[in-house]
């Protein structure tokens, strides 16, 4: 039986005003697995994320991290998770070593603040001030502080967002590094590369609830394939095969174009080029390709919001139900 480490049951979360961000979403973690809660701004993430590091209260549902309630139970939770805030805030006067030292000084057990900046590629910078790193060595910083008390479990609040291609291909081999030794990392991210690079399983968010889940395989291959080529002078769409019979589920025309859409890409390009070989026709500009991530995430927020036109209640100036946010780490 998988270790479920994180085990979210129809988690809600409303805020003062009555506007609810987070509405009815269930999903588990197992030991050792890259999650990524992916999302376009505003889908809920970041307020999913504070519940699971006992940030915040629900406002409906449970919610179980390492077999405890996060937020009750925090003395429990709280010394086996790492947290990675969006904005780690930390002091700009003080130095990197300054900064990881007081930290360390609040993390039980906490690991040797060289070692830990060291493993995150700040270990040539502990006497430069904070408010003299660059974007990406602060989230570094973020990362660093996160991993001091050797966490079981990991939760990444964008870790990326800001940083240059280089510096986020540096915190995948990071974040990598950390699954492969078996901590359990739970990300949220807008990039659907970053996701498509790290994640295991992933749950795409959209306004609130969880639109699809499942491996990034699973998740693209929920959404149809494309195959496109232009027809030569003389020849027009219903001179093809006939489409549904070939497992074509829509097309288009423009032109001498035509794209055509399907969830069986090996039989409907074998058919088609069958088609195109026994009646001596180039399909030129011909291109076949499965759907990517991204094609898949808009499609599914497209039906999201087909199926759930919600209308936006007022939500001025509010604050969540529960409680204040604390500010600790
Ligand atoms: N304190 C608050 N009071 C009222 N509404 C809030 C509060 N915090 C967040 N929200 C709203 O809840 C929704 C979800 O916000 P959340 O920060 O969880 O989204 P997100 O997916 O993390 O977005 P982003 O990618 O922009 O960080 C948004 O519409 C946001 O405006």
């Amino acid at each position: 039986m998988t270790d479920q480490v994180i085990d979210v049951t129809d988690l809600r979360r409303s805020y003062t005003g009555g506007f609810e961000a987070v509405r009815g979403t269930s999903f588990t973690v197992g030991r050792g697995e890259l999650f990524a809660l992916l999302g376009t701004n505003g889908a809920g993430k970041t307020s999913t994320l504070e519940v699971l590091e006992g940030l915040a209260r629900p406002t409906g549902g449970t919610v179980r991290v390492l077999g405890h309630d996060p937020y009750r139970e925090r003395a429990a939770v709280r010394p086996r998770i790492g947290v990675m805030l969006q904005e780690g805030g930390f002091p700009s006067e003080l130095t990197v070593d300054e900064t990881a030292r007081m930290w360390a000084g609040c993390t039980s057990g906490a690991r040797p603040v060289a070692d830990v900046l060291r493993s995150v590629g700040l270990g040539g910078r502990g006497g430069v001030r904070v408010k003299q790193l660059s974007g990406g060595e602060k989230r570094r910083l973020d990362l660093a502080m996160a991993l001091l008390g050797d966490p079981e479990v990991l939760f990444l609040d964008e870790p990326t967002t800001g940083l240059d291609a280089e510096g986020r291909r540096e915190t995948w081999d990071l974040v990598r590094a950390l699954r492969d030794q078996g901590t359990t990392v739970l990300l949220t991210t807008h990039y659907l590369e970053e996701a498509e690079q790290l994640a295991d399983r992933l749950a795409i968010l959209h306004e609130g609830r969880i639109a699809a889940t499942g491996d990034v395989a699973g998740v693209v291959a929920s959404q149809p394939s494309r195959i496109s080529f232009e027809l030569p002078d003389g020849y027009f769409p219903g001179d093809l095969p006939p489409l549904a019979k070939i497992g074509v589920t829509g097309h288009d025309v423009q032109g001498r174009t035509v794209r055509l859409r399907t969830t069986e890409l090996q039989r409907a390009a074998t058919a088609l080029l069958t088609w195109a070989q026994h009646t001596g026709v180039e399909l030129r500009g011909l291109d076949v390709r499965a759907a990517s991530l991204e094609e898949a995430f808009l499609q599914i927020a497209k039906e999201a919001t087909r199926n759930d036109p919600r209308a936006e209640p007022a939500r001025a100036g509010s604050r969540p139900v529960t409680n204040e946010k604390e500010s600790v780490r």
